[in-house]
């Protein structure tokens, strides 16, 4: 898909396309195209950002808690949204061990306990063996500094499947 072809979509298309470049917050789609014409990826991607960026804690915390955990009940029951569901099967997580499930489970919980928001990690940078041990080193973050790692998670988690949705064409328009 090229430039061109992202900003001549109405909001529909728009939203129905880029809804879940943030996992479950269509919202951030619907603000970010009013702010076209976008240039190529980057500059697309920098106002999904900026949004974030703009939120107060208690809107950053939501946009976490909108995602599903990591090997957690939504991928047993299915309810996965697809991006989600390719990105944990590729990193592994949906054949995990029942023992390897078990000790995901309980580091996830031990988790939201703490800092009130799930564990929010790329999996697609990770894998199945990386996912434990990152999250058991990030139990014993500071609230304040996991909020921003587990927001940079969501953004390398944007980049990913903004990359996915504009592939190779999203060359620079010659608008500016
Ligand atoms: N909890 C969590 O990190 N979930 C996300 N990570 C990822 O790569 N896809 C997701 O849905």
């Amino acid at each position: 898909m090229n430039m061109e072809k992202v900003n001549s979509m109405d909001f529909g298309e728009f939203v129905d396309v880029f809804g879940n470049v943030i996992e479950r917050c269509p919202l951030i789609a619907a603000a970010v195209w009013s702010q076209r014409p976008f240039f190529d990826l980057e500059d697309l991607e920098k106002h999904f950002f900026a949004f974030i960026d703009a939120l107060p804690q208690s809107g950053q915390e939501g946009i976490l808690r909108c995602h599903p955990d990591l090997a957690g009940r939504e991928q047993q029951r299915g309810t996965l949204t697809a991006e989600s569901q390719r990105e944990q099967s590729g990193a592994g997580l949906t054949s995990l061990s029942a023992e390897e499930r078990q000790q995901l489970e309980k580091l996830n919980a031990q988790y939201r306990a703490r800092f009130g928001f799930p564990f929010v990690l790329a999996a697609r940078l990770s894998d199945r063996a990386a996912v434990p041990r990152e999250l058991e080193r990030r139990l014993h973050c500071q609230p304040a500094q996991e909020l921003r790692t587990a927001l940079g998670e969501v953004k390398k988690i944007g980049h990913l499947r903004l990359v996915d949705l504009l592939g190779a064409d999203s060359s620079r328009l010659k608008l500016r």
